[in-house]
């Protein structure tokens, strides 16, 4: 059973790597239901690699990896998504051949048995009305921004608990990073989804955070609450 008091991602002395690099030198992080989190970090700093650790695609050499209360260190894949994990990559994800419909039907394949598909698909509508407009569509012939809003749908067809993102703004145009994280702080606040963002785009991703985890060199450097951390004069220098 899971426990919901637990929370959503708990995440201590993580240490990983590639070979014989260690890129984690014991990571710390936490994230609670309706929370969004932010790590952020120059490039190469570990914030990928920590998210990869987390669902078991790179194999933790010390630490531990708790998703609801459950312990899934060393665990295949499916043990965290069975957790109620999700990732979304930084890349586009989506199926470019499939209309917008059947790439979501896809995400759905993950979903716990007995989940409603249809309230799900209307949900995804609600939240991203242009995707509702062009349900046949093929996704690869959508802008850059609908193909994110498409994977962000395929992620929530599965019902997680706990979203991973890895840079959803990457390569969009402004008005559209607002919309998406507009969306994603309406998934917090009214669904209670946990939300680990790993944004390059620290300014737009501390306006929606309620903590943020600063990573240099493979350590977590600093903790504070969003609102600390937009009040900083130093920011810049902490990395
Ligand atoms: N598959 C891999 N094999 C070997 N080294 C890797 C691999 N992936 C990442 N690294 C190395 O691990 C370090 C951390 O990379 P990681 O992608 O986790 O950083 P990041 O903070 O997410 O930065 P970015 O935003 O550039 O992805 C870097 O030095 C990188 O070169």
């Amino acid at each position: 059973m899971p426990d919901n008091s637990a929370p959503l991602l708990d995440v201590s002395g993580l240490v990983a790597g590639y070979g014989r690099k260690e890129v984690l030198h014991g990571v710390g992080l936490r994230v609670e239901a309706g929370e969004i989190v932010t790590l952020m970090g120059h490039n190469g700093a570990g914030k990928t690699t920590t998210i990869r650790a987390v669902l078991g695609a790179v194999r933790p050499r010390a630490g531990t990896v708790r998703i609801a209360g459950r312990d899934t260190t060393r665990r295949p894949v499916r043990r965290a998504v069975a957790a109620g994990a999700a990732m979304i990559p930084s890349e586009r994800f989506v199926f470019p051949d499939l209309s917008v419909h059947d790439n979501l039907l896809l995400g759905a394949a993950n979903a716990p048995s007995g989940s409603g598909t249809a309230q799900r698909l209307a949900t995804v509508k609600e939240l991203f009305p242009i995707l509702g407009e062009r349900w046949k569509q093929p996704a690869g012939s959508m802008s850059g921004g609908q193909q994110r809003m498409v994977s962000l749908g395929m992620a929530l067809m599965a019902r997680p608990r706990l979203l991973l993102l890895d840079e959803p703004s990457l390569g969009l145009a402004p008005s559209v990073v607002e919309t998406i994280f507009g969306r994603l702080r309406s998934l917090a606040d009214d669904e209670g989804l946990g939300i680990l963002l790993l944004e390059q785009n620290v300014k737009q991703a501390l306006k929606i955070a309620d903590r943020a985890y600063a990573m240099r060199s493979g350590q977590v450097i600093l903790e504070e609450t969003a609102e600390q951390m937009r009040r900083r004069t130093d920011f810049w220098d902490l990395f």
